[in-house]
């Protein structure tokens, strides 16, 4: 009985469209008619991206004579594009990115694709963060001699590509060219990169770092003059256009399109394949496949382990429970705000979810969720829980305690935030208010995701045990992330950002000089407006 309302309610939100998180989203298109804009189709593709990223968004087409069109600014899918922005993103292939940023800021200027004119025109989008910044800087600077104009980590990973296409030297370029650049790239950069990347008037890249660990893959759909390939964050992209043949891209591979051909490399030295087990247990879309596990059933498995784990702690300290949630209503049209602050939070969580007295007075109650960070959500929901008359209330998490900080393009608050950092699991019952909290096992948790495809060896799973599969993370690293992110919250805050950014849209009209509609954020850099 325990067991099946567990797995009722850890699939009570696979039906959701998606999940307001923190992450990033790419995407490249190339249509085998030139005469067609892709961008319509880029646009749809994004808004299945958009729970990967809603801070920012943006397009960048390649029409005729190799020319860029981009539309990019900071708000979500919905407010960036309409029909006449979308009209004027002219040409048959193209890149989007969808961004909630792990490096820089939150400016304008930062959002994504990012272009740079030399050599041969590129336009780059990335999920990821890298970890090596300050060096790779120092080599932009003082050996490269390349502007980076903000302080985005993608920026600067486009440079470095940029650079070593550079050193191949040739007039016209190709793809062993291009494979070699990439392949240079690789031994300069560390950290997480799923890349797509498109060349003025060539064709569209795609790439991903040595230890897979954010997720990219490709797609094809036959027309009747020749065939489309998709570039995506997640396969759903690919089902929803009608795309077959979804294959992802290989850990140190690159893969690259023309209009007449497809070639694919391993490109970097073997390393171990380390995919991030946070995509399934929270991230991705849980009607993706991402490399070759149905984010569905690890979630699915996931709850019948968590269930066996509470089944046993609840038999050891002889309680027995007699509701498990769905007892909590939630509004479905509650958005995310985009506030960090505490207080606001705690609000944001009363609005989405709604207890019914009916079902907790007087009772035992086990509430159940994917994840504890902040704890923020468990505590409201735990007082919730009390407020209506509940007994005890017990928290179970589908993930085991989150101690350390991600890395590789999560945006994840700082240790001293993680209510697990530095705490037992009875202090965090504590926290959060609870009688009790039982977390799923780390082995577990692997085993749930492992089972469905037994020939990937390992996950990463820093944020769960700090070991981090690429090394060369140290104290700095991590102390100037969190001076970073506070920073950041307290620009945000301090614009008073609430809501989803109000921005009217952007284009270029030719060459690729960006425009763009600002939502209060004081710094332009490279980002002008545009005002329809
Ligand atoms: O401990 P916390 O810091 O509160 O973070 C954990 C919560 O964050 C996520 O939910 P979120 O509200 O972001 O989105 P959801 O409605 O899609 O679950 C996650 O599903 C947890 O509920
Ligand atoms: N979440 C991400 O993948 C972000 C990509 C990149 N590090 C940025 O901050 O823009
Ligand atoms: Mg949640």
């Amino acid at each position: 009985m325990l067991h099946n309302h567990l797995v009722v309610f850890l699939t009570s939100g696979l039906e959701r469209p998606g999940r307001p998180c923190y992450l990033c989203g790419i995407l490249g298109l190339l249509l085998h008619d030139p005469n067609i804009n892709c961008a319509p189709e880029i646009c749809e593709g994004l808004s299945l991206l958009q729970h990967r990223g809603q801070d920012a968004c943006g397009i960048v087409t390649c029409g005729p004579k190799g020319r860029f069109f981009q539309c990019k600014a900071n708000g979500m899918v919905r407010d960036i594009f309409d029909e006449s922005s979308i009209r004027k993103l002219i040409g048959g292939m193209g890149v989007g990115h969808v961004r909630y940023p792990t490096a820089g800021s939150f400016n304008n200027a930062e959002a994504q694709p990012f272009y740079v004119n030399s050599p041969y025109g590129i336009v780059f989008a990335h999920n990821g963060n890298l970890i090596n910044t300050a060096s790779l800087l120092q080599y932009m600077d003082a050996t490269a001699h390349r502007h980076i104009n903000t302080s985005s980590d993608s920026e600067l990973l486009l440079n470095i590509f940029a650079n070593n296409l550079q050193q191949t030297g040739k007039f016209r370029i190709n793809e062993e060219d291009i494979f070699t650049a990439i392949g240079g790239m690789m031994k300069q950069v560390k950290g997480a990169y799923a890349c797509v990347a498109m060349l003025a008037g060539f064709g569209i890249i795609a790439f991903r770092d040595p230890n897979g660990i954010r997720p990219v893959g490709m797609a094809v759909r036959k027309t009747e003059t020749g065939k489309d390939y998709l570039f995506a964050s997640e396969s759903v992209v690919a089902v929803a256009s009608g795309f077959t043949e979804w294959d992802d891209v290989k850990p140190g591979e690159a893969i690259i399109i023309t209009r007449t051909s497809v070639s694919r490399r391993q490109v970097a030295e073997p390393a171990t394949f380390a995919p991030d087990i946070f995509e399934y247990v929270y991230f991705a879309r849980p009607d993706s496949v991402l490399d070759g596990i149905s984010v569905y059933r690890s979630r699915m498995a996931m709850g019948d382990m968590l269930a066996e784990e509470v089944k046993r702690v609840l038999t050891q300290h002889d309680i027995s429970v007699d509701v498990v949630i769905p007892g909590l209503s939630r509004n479905r049209y509650v958005g995310r705000t985009f506030i960090h602050a505490r207080s606001a939070d705690e609000k944001n969580v009363r609005r989405k979810l709604n207890a019914m007295a009916l079902e907790f007075s007087g009772r035992n109650v086990l509430l159940v969720d994917d994840s504890i960070v902040r704890g923020t959500t468990s505590k409201e929901i735990v007082q919730m829980a009390k407020d209506v008359g509940a007994k005890k209330v017990i928290v179970a998490s589908c993930a085991p305690p989150i101690r350390y900080p991600n890395v590789y393009g999560i945006d994840m608050p700082s240790r001293s935030e993680l209510v697990a950092y530095g705490r037992k699991e009875e202090d965090v019952a504590e926290a959060i208010g609870a009688d009790m909290v039982i977390f799923q096992t780390l082995t577990d948790l692997i085993e749930s995701v492992r089972h469905l495809n037994p020939s990937i060896a390992k996950f990463d799973c820093s944020v769960f045990d700090g070991d981090y599969v690429t090394g060369g993370v140290d104290e700095d690293y991590f102390s100037d992330l969190e001076t970073l992110r506070a920073d950041n919250v307290r620009s945000k805050i301090g614009k008073g950002g609430g809501g989803a950014p109000s921005v009217n849209g952007i284009q270029s009209s030719e060459g690729v000089v960006s425009s763009g509609a600002m939502n209060g954020d004081d710094t332009v850099g490279l980002h002008n407006t545009w005002k329809r």
